[in-house]
């Protein structure tokens, strides 16, 4: 007969069939269909035998595999350094990413640095990426979030293996959080994935404080303690103060659950400066966060194009736009999205001009906007979709529980997310943030 555990040790906590998600069929929906349907054969068969070996518990998991590939490609890496190799599946998710001329030489010029090893040493680590990493690259860390542990107040249950890590983790994630040196985004995939992306110039972070916290529940995460963790930790530490005060403002609203998400921001303003943004267009403005994040992450010649049929709720954002002097980025236009849409591939100048495009607005046009922001985003440009995820309810088999509308929104994204994962023109990566955030990067 098994004997039950006294202790949780890693066998029992990682690894979990539910990821750091709040449901196993949530976890099992993105890895069916995003992540297996476009994992090269190869990393397939090395990640199959790899699950019969006793310590498959230390494979990197299949959802880390889209984000670092589409990284990989966005910032051109060719020279990277990867600790812990295992039986190398993220390895080979790089070798994969990397162009044919891509291959490690010296200091100060690594694109890209993947750590999964001893985890005890990613501090020590980090001093000497930060120092082999150029300005622009990206070093990321993998089980950051340590089975959700990070965020576990009373860790009487965990053996001693687990515990220290946990704090190694816990004093880790506080480092990189103030760590002037580096952007960060901390993404719920795996085992928890942190990127760090070296800055050009070192500037003091925003101080944290406790009234800043807006979203009360777990998000798409297994607990509310893990995604105010995540919050705490890496999110308010790095808002904006205008951010922070059109949320708060946003909160106070009665329609405040269209607020997009703050978990959301961090990566969405990596991704602009990472393809080097200029002209980006945004659909669906609500009071103007997500917008806020765009127009501070651009530079300031950038552009976005920003579509709503409601003015009056971005009359509530607007001061702090003018307040962070980044009004001039933006052109409102007071309309659905699809006509400008329209009006704009009426003129050859704009197809394949734009850097960038978010959608957060009608979710049964999402598809319809697919087409169009296809031919308006260059390649290598990026379109993301929020709500992807739909409260999880798109991993639910029995959706009796949910009304009318929930159920007609679920059955659109349960759609969306198959086109989008079989799209050849696009390769995605779908990320647990916020609601569900779908990235894709135009290939052709
Ligand atoms: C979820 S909110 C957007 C939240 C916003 N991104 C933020 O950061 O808080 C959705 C917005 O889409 C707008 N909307 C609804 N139908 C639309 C359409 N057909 N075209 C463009 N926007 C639309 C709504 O007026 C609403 O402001």
């Amino acid at each position: 007969m098994e004997i039950p555990p006294t202790k949780l040790s890693s066998f029992d906590v990682a690894k979990t069939d539910a990821g750091l998600l709040q449901s196993k069929e949530l976890y099992q929906y993105i890895l069916e269909t995003n992540v297996y349907p476009n994992e090269d054969e190869v990393l397939k068969e090395l990640r199959e035998i790899t699950a019969t070996q006793p310590w498959s518990l230390m494979l990197c998991a299949a959802d880390e595999g889209p984000i670092m590939s589409l990284l990989i490609k966005l910032i051109n890496a060719k020279k990277t350094i990867e600790i812990g190799v295992y039986t190398g599946y993220s390895l080979l998710v790089t070798v994969l990413a990397l162009p044919e001329d891509g291959k490690p030489k010296n200091e100060g010029s690594f694109d890209y640095a993947f750590v999964d090893a001893d985890k005890d040493n990613y501090v020590h680590y980090h001093e000497r990426l930060l120092k082999l990493v150029r300005v622009g690259g990206m070093i990321l860390y993998d089980n950051t979030l340590w089975s959700g542990t990070v965020a576990w107040e009373d860790d009487s249950t965990l053996d001693d293996m687990m515990k220290e890590i946990k704090d190694v983790f816990v004093d880790l994630n506080k480092k990189l959080a103030s760590d002037s040196r580096i952007h960060i985004s901390q993404l719920p995939v795996g085992d928890g994935l942190t990127m760090s992306w070296k800055k050009t110039m070192e500037t003091p972070p925003t101080k944290l404080s406790v009234s800043d916290i807006g979203k009360s529940d777990a998000g798409l995460l297994q607990s509310k303690e893990l995604y105010q963790y995540i919050l705490e930790t890496n999110v308010y530490p790095h808002e904006a103060e205008v951010l922070k005060e059109l949320r708060e403002i946003t909160a106070t609203h009665p329609r405040s659950y269209m607020l997009c998400a703050a978990d959301e921001g961090p990566i969405m303003s990596l991704l602009l400066k990472l393809v080097n943004a200029k002209k980006t267009i945004e659909i669906g403005v609500y009071t103007g966060y997500s917008l806020l994040v765009t127009a501070l992450a651009l530079p300031g010649d950038g552009k976005i194009i920003a579509i709503d049929p409601d003015r009056s709720m971005f009359k509530i954002g607007l001061p702090f736009f003018k307040k962070a002097g980044v009004e001039h980025k933006v052109e409102f236009i007071e309309s659905i999205g699809l006509p400008v849409l329209d009006k704009l591939l009426e003129d050859p100048n704009n197809e394949g001009s734009f850097d960038y495009a978010f959608v957060d607005a009608d979710k049964g046009n999402y598809v319809n906007y697919h087409e169009r922001l296809l031919k308006l985003v260059k390649v290598g440009g990026m379109i993301l979709y929020d709500n992807t995820l739909w409260s999880g309810t798109v991993a639910w088999e029995d959706d009796s529980t949910l009304d009318e509308h929930m159920k007609r929104v679920k059955d659109v994204f349960v759609d969306l997310n198959k086109k989008l994962a079989s799209d050849s023109r696009i390769q995605v990566s779908q990320l647990p943030v916020g609601d569900g955030l779908t990235m894709c990067m135009r290939l052709h």
